[in-house]
């Protein structure tokens, strides 16, 4: 795909044209052993009204993603500067500082692994919730309490008055989450991105909040990129999963296709990592052999191909772009698994 601004393909209704439309980006870090390319050529459509998982190893580049589109990535990163990355028709590699400030929040909510890293331990909860609403609606104080109320409310924390004169610390990691949740749609966004939300919370608690998002993307029609390293997550979850190794989109199809098909052999074996009911007990998982590649310095090839059991010469020697084949799903492999049964 080329990196050029996306364009409409034949008169697209409104529901076809994506809510974020990524195209060429590639992000790099200047590190003292050399440049580390963290993401490379990145071209994501998010349908508006879906729920868009990526998944990947730890390292594949998830949370530089996320913080890319946001455009909130340290200094030390470079974005390339062919990068698009398309709004609701606007492309934020071109607006100021000001205008990025009104999107993120009002727009694009976040949610983050680590609830603390979005809430401020000397703050009241009320206040916190208030300031996102005050801010972008220019609601008063009794307003915006009324507000924080109701979204106190709306991700089911249990006597809600009483929490708004709270600090984050007298909360447990669930309800923390919840708060950051409740935050993150304070302003009605139309993008929510949840980096691995439930990562750093007990399993009970971690379905009880991948149940709230859910009911919340329904009931304010948001579009969700949920980023996890759990498939079983993103089948749960997901209309459509991207699957990420080492800085790239390798795969990416319906959430059904991918668990009954995967095409890319990457995510047939990632596929094959999962632990399943079905094994036998004590049975061993299929790790996939070998380590995701350094990323330091240009890579030739297939980025997959030293761990894949398909590989050709030309995988070695000329790196594949991702193409989308007929049945609508994208891959970047010069030999995918056959698309049958
Ligand atoms: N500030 C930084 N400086 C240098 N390298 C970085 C920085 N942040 C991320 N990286 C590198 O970029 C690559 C992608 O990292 P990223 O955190 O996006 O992976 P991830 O898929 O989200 O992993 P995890 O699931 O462990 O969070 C990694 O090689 C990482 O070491």
């Amino acid at each position: 795909m080329n990196a050029a601004a996306p364009q409409a393909d034949t008169t697209p209704g409104p529901a076809a044209v994506p809510l974020l439309a990524v195209r060429g980006l590639s992000v790099r870090f200047a590190t003292p052993r050399g440049a580390l390319h963290a993401l490379d050529d990145i071209d994501l459509d998010v349908p508006r009204g879906k729920t868009l998982a990526i998944v990947g190893e730890s390292g594949s580049g998830k949370s530089v993603l996320s913080r890319a589109i946001l455009r909130i990535l340290p200094r030390s990163a470079e974005i390339a500067p062919q990068t698009a990355i398309v709004f609701d028709g606007q492309d934020l590699m071109h607006r100021d500082e000001r205008a990025l400030r009104e999107i993120r929040g009002r727009r694009i909510g976040m949610v983050f692994q680590d609830p603390m890293t979005s809430l401020n331990p000397v703050r009241k909860i009320g206040a916190q919730l208030a300031e996102g609403p005050r801010r972008h609606f220019r609601l008063g104080r009794q307003a915006a309490r009324a507000r924080a109320l109701d979204l106190l409310r709306q991700v089911g924390i249990p006597s809600p008055e009483r929490r708004l004169d709270q600090y984050p610390h007298e909360l447990s990691g669930g309800m923390r989450q919840r708060v950051v949740i409740a935050m993150a749609i304070a302003c009605e966004p139309e993008l929510l991105i949840a980096d691995e939300p439930t990562t750093a919370l007990d399993v009970t608690v971690q379905a009880e909040i991948l149940d709230l998002l859910r009911r919340l993307r329904e009931a304010h029609d948001m579009t969700l990129i949920l980023i996890t390293h759990d498939l079983g997550v993103a089948a749960e979850q997901a209309d459509e999963i991207a699957v990420m190794y080492a800085g790239q989109v390798v795969e990416r199809a319906p959430t059904d296709a991918l668990f009954t098909r995967p095409r890319m052999p990457y995510s047939a074996a990632l596929l094959r990592a999962i632990p399943s009911l079905a094994d036998p007990p004590h049975s061993r998982l299929h790790a996939i052999a070998g380590r995701p590649p350094n990323v330091l310095g240009q890579i030739a090839g297939c980025r997959f191909a030293p761990r894949c059991g398909r590989a050709q010469p030309r995988c070695e020697a000329q790196a594949p772009t991702l193409e989308r084949m007929q049945d609508g799903r994208e891959l970047r492999c010069w030999y995918p698994l056959e698309d049958r049964p």
